[in-house]
């Protein structure tokens, strides 16, 4: 007897979940794409059994998928994924190639298929490092046991498809120091179905513009008070802000390492402990200046019944996503941390590269002064 279960969401949306899942647990899975199909695997927590097995499965036609930013730092002037064939699956060699500071190309460079594209966004979503083994598998090739199959238009359509999917699961009041009458509202879906909280703050008129933040977590600066960041200082101070105000928003977003996860933030500290600048580091990992998206902050905003704000921040491509998504936004204001001699140098370049609002020299005046 077989029975039918069908699955109230998106099969495709779930395609996507299942693949998501076995990348994080180093496991290949097969991406379909409309003409070709492949074997993928990330190269995070490749071991040496594992390459064995690609390696037969491959008989010397893997290849090496890399995003721009890290051909870039092997030396190349490139704008787009590229591939290098990987004869035999060597362990060294990726990882020279994928992540050492001192790696440098040693083979030519294949511009990307689709099929490779999908394979590295599929890392990304996995919050892995940004580099993937791709094996081609021929028409009526069959690979057992059974791997978790995914359609490569599935994996480019997953972040759009769930931005908006988003509900509330759970709501309480949470008493905040300097801003007792908070109430944490936790929302699930979105992007890797992780839980986004959005902190009320006191009680906020939804029919003014309502004060609002995009506070993308951090654990090292928010919870252990970090000295590399101004994280912490802006959470606190935004809390107080809004429970002396008028009360506000505050969003909570799982978006450690802007949006890289923590295990890849913390790759990029050990680089910085070696000189790199922040974003420097997070090239030399593969990652462009900043992965984040922040429509899906929006969809909760609407969703708490906010149309209009007044948004702490000083990071312009905030602002830039609220209005994208038909908030109105009455005005932008700065949340400022305390500048020390281990994050002047971060705060710097978000200001010259990324171009936040920073007034570093002003900073530096105030708190001596104090
Ligand atoms: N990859 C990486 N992430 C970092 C580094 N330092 C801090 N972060 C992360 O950067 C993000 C900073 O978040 P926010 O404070 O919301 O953002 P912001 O872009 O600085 O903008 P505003 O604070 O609103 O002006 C957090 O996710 C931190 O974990 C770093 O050196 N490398
Ligand atoms: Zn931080």
């Amino acid at each position: 007897m077989r029975l039918v279960l069908s699955l109230s969401e998106d099969p495709a949306v779930t395609a996507v979940e299942r693949a998501i899942m076995e990348f994080r647990s180093a496991r290949p899975v097969v991406i379909e794409g409309a003409d070709a199909r492949a074997l993928a695997l990330p190269i995070e927590d490749l071991d040496e059994a594992m390459a064995e097995r690609i390696e037969a499965v491959a008989a010397g036609h893997a290849h090496l998928v890399l995003p721009p930013a890290r051909l870039r730092r092997l030396g190349l002037d490139r704008e787009a994924t590229g591939s290098v064939a990987l004869p035999s699956v060597d362990r060294t060699r990726i990882e020279t190639l994928a992540l050492k500071v001192d790696g440098r190309i040693d083979a030519p460079v294949r511009p990307a298929d689709p099929v490779d594209e999908e394979a590295l966004e599929l890392a990304r979503l996995a919050l892995l490092l940004p580099a993937v083994i791709v094996v081609p598998l021929g028409a009526g090739v069959e690979i057992d046991p059974v791997l978790v199959r995914v359609a490569g238009a599935d994996i480019r359509r997953y972040r759009q498809a769930k931005a908006a999917d988003l509900r509330i699961v759970s709501r309480a009041p949470v008493p905040l120091d300097g801003a007792p009458a908070s109430e944490f509202v936790v929302f699930r879906g979105g992007e890797g179905l992780r839980d986004q909280v959005a902190v009320i703050v006191g009680a906020p008129d939804l029919t003014k513009p309502v004060t609002v933040r995009l506070h993308s977590a951090c654990l090292t600066g928010d919870l252990f008070g970090s000295l590399k960041c101004d994280c912490g200082d802006q959470l606190r101070e935004t809390v107080r802000f809004m429970g002396q105000n008028e009360g506000g928003i505050l969003l909570y977003l799982d978006q450690e390492g802007r949006g890289n996860g923590i295990a890849n933030k913390i790759r990029a500290y050990k680089l910085q402990s070696q000189g790199y600048d922040t974003y420097d580091a997070d090239e030399v990992l593969g990652f462009e200046a900043d992965q984040r998206r922040f429509a899906f902050a929006a969809v909760m905003l609407k969703a708490l019944g906010v149309s209009a704000v007044r948004v702490l921040t000083n990071n312009p491509e905030k602002i830039a996503a609220l209005k994208q998504a038909g908030l109105t936004v009455v005005s932008d204001h700065r949340v400022l941390g305390r500048p020390t001699a281990e994050n002047v140098r971060y705060l710097a370049s978000k200001r010259d590269r990324a171009g936040h609002y920073i007034d570093i020299e002003g900073l530096l005046a105030s708190s001596c002064k104090d």
